[in-house]
């Protein structure tokens, strides 16, 4: 590639992502500069103390505490952001555009928190901004929401896009064990931080939505817009009880088209634990998979699987934007920016329509089946099936309803705890995945 005039990226943040990043741009050199059509060099590595053992070693010059000094060097056409968090993340990804370089981010919280200033910036520099490592790691889902199915119209995404949380998950439905003793062993294993909030309480998920739903319908969708519950309340019971119904428990990321109440088209963006059936394509998804489920009007359903976190994965997706801008500015162009031209109305969670999984305890005697399926028709929740389970003291009830506003069927189980037939409501889930 005599010649020609090397592309310059900069790398911030050397952690176990950043140091993967710089590995394999110096390893695959070579094959980078034939695939871009043009050499990529490593001209910078950004890190917060420079002596530090690493895991990737990087060669001393390389290496600066001045992340800023490194973005607005004047050379430098390329930076790759995996420092993590909002600041100094968002001014550096904004320094970089500004002073004229394209970036690739894995930031999943900051683009969810206040991705439209990030793109407008970058639309306003004329520069890419990727960041296909931001949702599921390795799997690549963001690129084929903004490219592949660009001609076609997507009504609905569901992800496990969590892989600790869907570890934990599977730990409690193989082994029938509570949700503390499976997080501690996905702790001992490595997969879930020593503080696992962002992740049990569905933090990580729900910024993973945010994204997946702006780019899917073409609108705005922000972290705090997305109906977030996490798996901490999920008990053994509740993984038995879906068990019995041939259902899994999974967390997911749901975002669906769906009609507002003046009859508009509304986006619903949520995560919360939630029963699928064992024979639908998530069902099957184990320890720390992602996997992302897709429903389109012309292509119908598709399903992305692979590894949605680790040093490695996630830099494979890096790499792959790293490529892809590299070749754009190559030929003086720009990848496709922000699309949100729909602006559509994100739904609150009490309008948005699930159905819900019940069990309670009740007493075993004449009637109280009829008075428990008044209790959901008086709310006008129908109910699709309903099952005892037990005798006598042990009776329980087992319901499924029909879709109803979420609203709706929270007012039907605080109505079934107030009851005196009802003894204890010992589950309550939302059942998706299924057909009505
Ligand atoms: N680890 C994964 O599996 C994974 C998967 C998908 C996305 N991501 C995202 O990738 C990003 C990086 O994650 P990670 O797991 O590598 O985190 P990490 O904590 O391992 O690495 C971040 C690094 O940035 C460094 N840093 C902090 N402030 C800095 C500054 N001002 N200048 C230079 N360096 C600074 C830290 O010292 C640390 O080494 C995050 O946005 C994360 O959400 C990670
Ligand atoms: N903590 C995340 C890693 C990548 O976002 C997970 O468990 O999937
Ligand atoms: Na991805």
């Amino acid at each position: 590639m005599d010649g020609v005039k090397p592309l310059k990226v900069a790398v911030l943040g050397c952690g176990s992502v950043g140091s993967q990043v710089v590995r394999l741009l110096r390893e695959q050199a070579g094959d980078l500069t034939a695939r871009v059509g043009a050499p990529v060099e490593l001209v910078g590595v950004a890190v917060r103390r420079l002596e530090v053992t690493r895991e990737v070693e990087v060669p001393e010059h390389l290496l600066t505490t001045d992340a800023h000094a490194l973005v607005t060097r004047e050379d430098v056409d390329l930076v790759v952001e995996v420092i993590g968090g909002i600041e100094p993340a968002r001014g550096l990804i904004l320094a970089a555009l500004e002073s004229g370089a394209s970036v690739v981010t894995a930031n999943k919280a900051l683009l969810a928190e206040d991705g439209p200033t990030l793109f407008e910036a970058a639309a306003k520099a004329g520069r890419d901004l990727y960041y296909e490592a931001a949702v599921a790691g390795a799997i690549p889902i963001l690129r084929p929401l903004r490219e592949s199915l660009a001609g076609d119209r997507v009504t609905r995404v569901l992800g496990i896009v969590n892989g600790t949380t869907n570890f934990i998950l599977d730990k409690m439905d193989t082994t029938g064990a509570g949700f503390s003793e499976s997080l501690t062993e996905a702790q001992d294993l490595g997969y879930a931080e020593a503080d696992p909030t962002a992740d049990v309480e569905g933090f990580d998920a729900a910024a993973k939505a945010a994204i997946l739903a702006s780019l899917a319908f073409h609108t705005r969708v922000t972290a705090s817009d997305v109906h977030r519950e996490g798996i901490t309340e999920v008990s053994a019971a509740d993984v038995a009880s879906a068990a019995d119904m041939g259902c899994v428990v999974k967390l997911l990321a749901i975002c669906e088209l769906r009609e507002g109440p003046d009859g508009e088209e509304a986006v619903s963006a949520r995560v919360h634990p939630a029963m699928i059936p064992a024979s639908h394509p998530l069902a099957s998804v184990r320890e720390a998979y992602n996997a992302v489920f897709v429903e389109s009007e012309a292509a119908g359903q598709l399903m992305f699987y692979g590894p949605g976190a680790g040093g490695a994965p996630t830099a494979s997706a890096v790499l792959g934007d790293l490529v892809t801008i590299a070749r754009n500015r190559l030929a003086g162009a720009r990848g496709a920016g922000e699309s949100a031209y729909t602006q559509r109305p994100v739904l609150p969670m009490g309008e948005t329509r699930t159905r819900y999984h019940v069990a309670a305890a009740v007493d075993d005697k004449a009637g109280v089946l009829a008075a428990v399926a008044q209790a959901f028709a008086e709310h006008g929740v129908s109910i699709q099936t309903v099952r005892q389970e037990g005798r006598g003291d042990d009776a329980t009830l087992v319901v499924v309803s029909h879709e109803a506003s979420d609203a709706q069927l929270a007012a039907t189980v605080t109505h079934l705890q107030g009851m005196d037939i009802v003894r204890e409501v010992t589950s309550v889930m939302r059942v998706e995945g299924g057909h009505e």
